[in-house]
């Protein structure tokens, strides 16, 4: 693991370079090829070169992006998979980003600068994780892959800006990691003790990371993830009247305003997904700016039972909160018919009836 310095003054000392030149040398042994693995498409990467840094020259300037020499790309990322005898594993939704532009996209929708303090979950080979140190962000990485976890610690064992969890994030408390990371790091702004995070996160985990994350507001300003497409276009444009629409549309909404940044074909990773992707924002809010509730576990609970048993009326699926009458009444006052059903309803609609129907 990297060690990572908890003095506040970690984030003003002078930093090894990030962006070094890359010297092309020979191996001396040349890396094994897997192509079988890699898929038809992929060329055999022999003869080989492995980049290595000569830390000769400076750090990328100002929030890094652009300037710097791309060393994340398709060849980078077998080499640095080979080192480890790595192969992508499906089971953990290993889809490694091969285009840095990306990564600067993503690192400039969080408006990641100087000092910033950023979780990035599944930092695989560190290509993600490069773009976030050059803006000058202090990384905590949470990557459930032991390999990859020490992949991207040796990687960056050089700075201190890093500190790795070998963890899986849906098990792990986030809450207390955070607590204690920004704890130690000095204020240095108004919004500084709030942190971000910056991830291209495994598909199969994008609910629970959302879930998880939103109603962290005390914590994050910002949440930027890169998605499934299909996905990321449920949770920030869901409509009104569809299928789409569901409880964790009510949930994103009432905890963040999302926004769809850009969409990312699936040519712009390794190995390739069946599925485009999308990165998204969530601009998380603040707990005193939440809708008010008497109660978000009385309130998400309504919600939940709203959409249990598709197309029913609400005054049909609330009935164990009141009578049908009530619930058509308290309809009326919120402007919406007495034959209701969730999907009509937006997330305004249902914090009003929520609290004209849990008063009664
Ligand atoms: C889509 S890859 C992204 C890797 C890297 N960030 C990039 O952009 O190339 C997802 C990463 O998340 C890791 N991962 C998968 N499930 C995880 C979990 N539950 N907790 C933490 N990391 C996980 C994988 O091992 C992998 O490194």
């Amino acid at each position: 693991m990297a060690p990572m310095n908890s003095a506040p003054l970690l984030l003003r000392q002078s930093l090894p370079p990030i962006s070094s030149p890359i010297e092309t040398l020979k191996p001396k042994t040349p890396l094994p090829v897997h192509n079988s693995t890699l898929g038809a498409r992929t060329p055999a990467y022999s003869p080989c070169y492995i980049r290595v840094c000569t830390g000769k020259t400076t750090r990328g300037s100002g929030s890094g992006r652009r300037s710097r020499r791309n060393p994340d790309d398709y060849h980078a990322t077998l080499t640095a998979l080979n080192s480890k005898g790595r192969f992508p594993r499906k089971s953990l939704g290993q889809h490694y980003m091969l285009d840095s532009e990306i990564n600067d996209e993503l690192t400039a929708a969080a408006d990641v600068g100087e000092g910033d303090v950023v979780l990035e979950i599944g930092p695989g080979t560190g290509s993600l994780t490069n773009t976030l140190i050059s803006a000058g962000a202090v990384v905590l990485a949470i990557e459930k892959d032991s390999h990859m976890a020490t992949l991207v610690s040796e990687r960056f064992a050089q700075t201190d800006r890093l500190k790795v969890l070998n963890e899986d994030f849906v098990k792990c408390h986030i809450h207390s990691h955070m607590s204690s990371l920004l704890g130690s790091i000095e204020p240095s702004g108004p919004n500084s003790r709030l942190a971000k995070v910056v991830a291209n996160i495994p598909f199969n985990i994008s609910t629970d990371v959302v879930k998880q994350l939103l109603p962290m507001g005390d914590i994050f300003s910002e949440v930027v993830l890169l998605l499934q497409e299909e996905a990321a276009l449920r949770l920030v444009e869901p409509s009104l009247r569809t299928s789409e629409y569901r409880p964790i549309s009510i949930f994103v909404n009432f905890f963040s305003d999302p926004e769809f940044i850009m969409k990312v074909p699936r040519t712009k990773f390794f190995p390739q997904p069946n599925v485009d992707a999308a990165v998204v924002k969530f601009k998380l809010k603040q707990p005193v700016d939440y809708p008010p509730v008497s109660s978000t576990k009385s309130f998400f609970s309504m919600v939940n039972s709203a959409f249990n048993g598709k197309r029913k009326m609400l005054r049909r699926s609330l009935q164990h909160i009141c009578t049908p009458m009530e619930i058509e009444n308290a309809l009326g006052t919120v402007g919406r018919p007495a034959t209701s059903r969730p999907e009509e309803l937006s997330t305004d609609d249902f914090v009003k009836l929520h609290n004209l129907i849990t008063k009664q």
